[in-house]
């Protein structure tokens, strides 16, 4: 799969989809991406010297290397951190390290359509070791010889350059963000869910926490916190069984005001991130029973044990209590699953009113158009 080629195709794609009667009325864009896919690219032409790393790939060849240099417990101490596919590159790579530049894949996107090469922002660079409290990189990371591979730094929402005269990109930030804010929670203890291909969770918090024993870290949102983590459970798995038609069907079947006795840990492959951080994590879906409503039952019960887990441990780590949990991605149209996590997590648990991560990124959009037209 060639994944450069096709999000640059998608996303001019994208663009060429505007109605032309509404195209006039585009002020400003912003873009998204997954947080921790990794672009090793030259730092003149933007073209990329290796294939991406992708979010949820592991480099544990590198982590010795990364736990020496980084504080314990640091974020960047995860195999699918940035800053270790940063490490694994630098250290199997001969030819290509004076011309080389990291970038996320929204800002590499953003790049296409701006044109300023080796700018991200600090939610996109937080996995690779910037500190959003300090707005710098630590000097621990400075000190690397890697280091210079580093992009700039600047914060979501900032206006970057034009796409046209009258069109302005804005700097972006991570998909589960853009869910956040898409979800509109502005008050610390609200909480977002995102069950999309992945579980990620994201609590608005008045501390800080990071803790990579767990997975855990935190996430600069304006003066606050992002507090939480993204788990490998969630909507990818129910697909390896059942196509979306027939998770509506057989979820229409469901009871949740019944818990199932069925203890899973769905997973597609072994490892785990959050709230478990273990690499070694066996997936765990057997027996199955006969009955497909109750396999999913299972399935959906066993995921809302793992969310629920994951806002305990939040709390066991000192983050503002979580009061409400607003759910976005594709799992959040199913109200007999939302049922099951309200009882499962004993918290009022609701639709978000704008699901999707896209919105996020067009109001992030939004805030920069406003805050340039001042
Ligand atoms: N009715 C449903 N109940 C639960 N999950 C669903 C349902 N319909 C779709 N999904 C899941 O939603 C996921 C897609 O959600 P989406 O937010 O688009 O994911 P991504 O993280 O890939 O952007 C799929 O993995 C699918 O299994
Ligand atoms: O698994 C994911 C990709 O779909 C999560 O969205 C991602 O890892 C969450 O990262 P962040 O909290 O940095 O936005």
């Amino acid at each position: 799969m060639d994944w450069v080629r096709s999000w640059r195709a998608a996303l001019f794609s994208l663009l060429e989809d505007v109605p032309v009667h509404l195209r006039p009325l585009v002020a400003s864009i912003s873009i998204d991406g997954t947080s921790a896919t990794t672009l090793i690219v030259d730092r003149n032409t933007g073209e990329p010297l290796w294939r991406p790393f992708l979010y949820n790939e592991s480099c544990p060849d590198a982590l010795p290397t990364v736990k020496s240099v980084a504080p314990a417990n640091h974020t960047v101490c995860s195999g699918s951190s940035t800053l270790c596919k940063l490490v694994s590159w630098w250290n199997i790579e001969e030819s290509n390290k004076k011309s080389a530049l990291l970038l996320h894949q929204a800002d590499w996107l953003l790049w296409l359509l701006h044109g300023k090469l080796g700018v991200s922002d600090y939610n996109n660079a937080l996995k690779v070791g910037y500190d959003p409290a300090s707005d710098s990189y630590p000097p621990w990371l400075h000190s690397q010889p890697y280091s210079q591979l580093l992009p700039s730094v600047i914060a979501p929402g900032t206006s970057i350059g034009n796409l046209k005269e009258d069109i302005r990109t804005q700097f972006g930030t991570t998909d589960s963000i853009a869910a956040f804010l898409a979800a509109r929670a502005t008050q610390p203890g609200k909480a977002v869910t995102s069950l999309g291909s992945t579980l990620a969770i994201k609590l608005l918090s008045t501390t800080r926490i990071d803790d990579a024993r767990f997975g855990v870290y935190s996430h600069r949102l304006d003066d606050k916190w992002l507090v939480g983590g993204a788990s490998n459970t969630g909507g990818a798995v129910l697909k390896q069984f059942f196509t979306d038609e027939q998770l509506q069907k057989l979820s229409e079947q469901i009871n949740p005001m019944e818990a199932s006795p069925l203890d899973y840990y769905p997973l597609k492959a072994v490892g785990e991130r959050f709230p478990v951080a273990d690499p070694n994590l066996v997936p765990r879906l057997h027996p199955r029973p006969e009955s497909d409503v109750e396999y999913l039952h299972g399935i959906l019960e066993s995921i809302a044990h793992i969310e629920a887990t994951a806002y305990n441990l939040l709390k066991d780590l000192g983050a503002t209590q979580v009061e409400e949990v607003f759910t976005a991605g594709g799992g959040a149209k199913n109200e007999k699953w939302t049922k099951i996590r309200e009882r499962v997590l004993g918290l009022p648990v609701s639709r978000a009113k704008q699901t999707e991560a896209a919105y996020g990124a067009a109001l992030l959009a939004l805030k920069g158009a406003q805050h340039h037209s001042c």
